[in-house]
């Protein structure tokens, strides 16, 4: 390859890109109903990239010195061959990858955990939004909470460190949020709670449910001691420590505490297309540039435009019933 192709990623506000989220799939085997509708259309299958596709766009990245790759989804796991291409990034572990990891619901992890591990990941993150069964089953409208906690022991017993994602919803696990959290921690985990995005359409009004992280900060602040903690991942999480729990606990906060001047990451969805940011419509159209003649060059002049049409930030609010989503875009599209 042309050693002018070798340029890091940096977008036009001087931020380095170092972090991709790659979506091996759309498809999901939960219906979490703040993501996506009972009735959810997904993409035809011959649309989505070969595993070898998007192994190649992967590795045009960490040629442009992206050090971390999360596969997601939808549900990375239910796509039955994803192991293959974990195996083959993980050989990239120590020669330009640092990370390589993935954020999955967990209902499979019993099975994949261990090859998991021994491909070389050595995180996880895993959804998980209740600890009740019944409310488990009518937020992802499956009754499979007990799948998730044996996925979680299983990815503990394979040496995996699990942190815990939490949307945090009004009116649906609001008031076990404490108790969630003590858990986790009693367990080792790391735990991070997130401010619901409109994202996509649903079933129901989002800020019915919309619950801000500042306020939920406030009420855990009167309960135990938080104290700012400067453990950072490379995500959007920032972190405190709670003194009576002795474990970790992250706010991702794209509503009520903008972080996008430190943006460091683009989105690629199963079918290739490249999202310059979550929350907005800058799109380049990476398996057009695999399928060309010239997969090298033409992924490079992709990756050139996708920097240049980064966006500064999301602007996207919660604000009123009856408003139609930021985006039509769900976020099992385009991975979280
Ligand atoms: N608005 C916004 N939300 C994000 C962004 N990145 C992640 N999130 C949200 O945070 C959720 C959790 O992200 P994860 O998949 O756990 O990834 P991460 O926070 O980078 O993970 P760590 O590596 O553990 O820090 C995502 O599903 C999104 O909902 C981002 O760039 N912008
Ligand atoms: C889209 S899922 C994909 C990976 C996997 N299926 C999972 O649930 O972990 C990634 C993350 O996005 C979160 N998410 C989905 N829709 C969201 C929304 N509208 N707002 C905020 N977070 C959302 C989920 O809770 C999950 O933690
Ligand atoms: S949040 Fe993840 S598990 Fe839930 S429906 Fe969306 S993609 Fe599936
Ligand atoms: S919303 Fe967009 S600009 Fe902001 S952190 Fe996320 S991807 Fe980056």
């Amino acid at each position: 390859m042309n050693p002018a192709t070798q340029s890091p990623l940096i977008d036009g506000f001087g931020r380095h890109i170092t972090y991709l989220r790659l979506s091996l799939t759309d498809r999901c085997d939960l219906r979490c109903s703040y993501c996506m509708p009972e009735r959810m259309q997904f993409l035809p299958r011959a649309e989505v990239l070969s595993l070898e596709e998007a192994h190649r766009v992967a590795i045009a990245f960490i040629d442009r010195g992206v050090t971390k790759i999360r596969l997601t989804g939808g549900e990375p796991l239910v796509r039955r061959d994803m192991i293959e291409l974990v195996r083959a990034l993980g050989r990239r572990i120590g020669n330009g990858l640092e990370e390589l990891t993935l954020t999955t619901n967990g209902t499979q992890l019993a099975e994949f955990a261990g090859d998991l591990a021994a491909a070389g990941v050595r995180r996880v993150n895993v959804s998980l939004d209740t600890l009740d069964r019944a409310a488990f089953e009518r937020l992802a409208r499956r009754d499979r909470l007990d799948a998730v906690l044996q996925g979680i022991a299983a990815a503990r017993e394979a040496g995996l460190k699990v942190k815990l994602n939490t949307v945090a919803l009004k009116g649906v696990n609001e008031h076990e949020i404490p108790d969630m959290i003590e858990w986790a921690h009693g367990q080792g985990h790391d735990v991070t709670l997130i401010e619901v995005m409109p994202l996509g359409e649903v079933d129901g009004e989002r800020i019915d449910h919309y619950l801000p992280l500042d306020a939920v900060r406030r009420d855990l602040e009167r309960r135990w001691t938080l104290t700012p903690s400067g453990h950072r991942t490379g995500g959007p999480s920032r972190y405190v420590n709670i003194a009576e729990t002795g474990g970790r606990l992250g706010f991702i906060t794209p509503l009520t505490g903008n972080f996008c001047e430190g943006c460091n990451r683009v989105r690629v969805t199963a079918t290739g297309q490249l999202y310059a940011c979550l929350g907005g419509r800058e799109q380049v159209d990476l398996r057009a540039a695999v399928r060309s003649q010239d997969p090298d060059r033409a992924l490079a002049d992709a990756l050139d435009e996708a920097m240049a049409i980064k966006p500064e930030r999301h602007h996207f609010a919660i604000s009123q019933a009856g408003e139609a989503p930021a985006l039509p875009r769900h976020m099992s599209v385009t991975g979280g």
